[in-house]
């Protein structure tokens, strides 16, 4: 079981991913944004949170171009597994990997807090070890965290139960209250909560733990 978490100029969380994935038995490297192939026997890659290229155009949207997501779009292609987790959420919408887009917060501000999410559904390798419907506290922090889609895709989404997290209490706008979303396969997982820093006691909470707990076992049997 191997993970790749790239980092672009501006990744701010790549660490903290990497430490939540190694601490669930995950051998991680770490991958600069301008290589232009992943570890041999990369399983699963990250996308970390973060300000790349300074949220300058728009939020991902540099980093979309970077050399290294032709690889990683080819790594979905084949069915390989990723996760973007806030700032990477963005760029896996910029790519195109992931339905939707991020706008700025309704309130126009950056919020950072922990906020209740509700598990939409526990069918991901990234959910399982939860309960649909269960209420989970995880750290947010964006300006740029109201997801948008068209109605189309939305019903979409619905449908094919792949709206994998919700707000209890939307802090952004969120149409629907989305906070994360799984590809069609149900192998690509954007969420713009951060389950990373939530995953030791002394984050002061664990509920993002269980995430990456059981991502390993789960990506095994899957
Ligand atoms: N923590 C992050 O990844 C920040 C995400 C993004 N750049 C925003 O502020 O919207």
């Amino acid at each position: 079981m191997k993970a790749a978490v790239i980092v672009f100029p501006g990744s701010n969380c790549d660490r903290d991913l990497a430490v939540a994935l190694r601490a669930a038995g995950i051998e991680t490297e770490m991958v600069w944004h301008k290589d232009t192939s992943l570890p041999e026997g990369t399983d699963l890659v990250g996308v970390p949170g973060g300000f790349s290229y300074g949220d300058y155009l728009r939020c991902g949207a540099i980093a979309a171009t970077s050399p290294v997501i032709r690889a990683v779009h080819e790594h979905a292609q084949r069915g390989g597994y990723v996760i973007g987790i806030c700032n990477g959420f963005q760029i896996l919408t910029e790519t195109g990997m992931l339905p939707g887009a991020l706008l700025r917060n309704a309130g126009l501000k950056y919020i950072c807090r922990t906020v209740p999410l509700r598990v939409a559904t526990a069918e991901s390798v990234y959910t399982t070890s939860y309960a649909s419907g269960d209420t989970i506290n995880i750290p947010i922090a964006h300006h740029d965290g109201n997801y948008i889609a068209d109605p189309d895709t939305l019903s979409r989404l619905a449908d094919e139960d792949r709206i994998a997290f919700t707000y209890a209490d939307n802090p952004n706008g969120s149409v629907h209250d989305i906070a994360g979303v799984l590809s069609e396969n149900r192998r690509v997982l954007g969420m713009m909560p951060h389950p990373e820093r939530a995953a030791d006691a002394a984050h002061g909470g664990t509920d993002g733990r269980r995430l990456f707990a059981h991502l390993a076992d789960a990506l095994e049997s899957a």
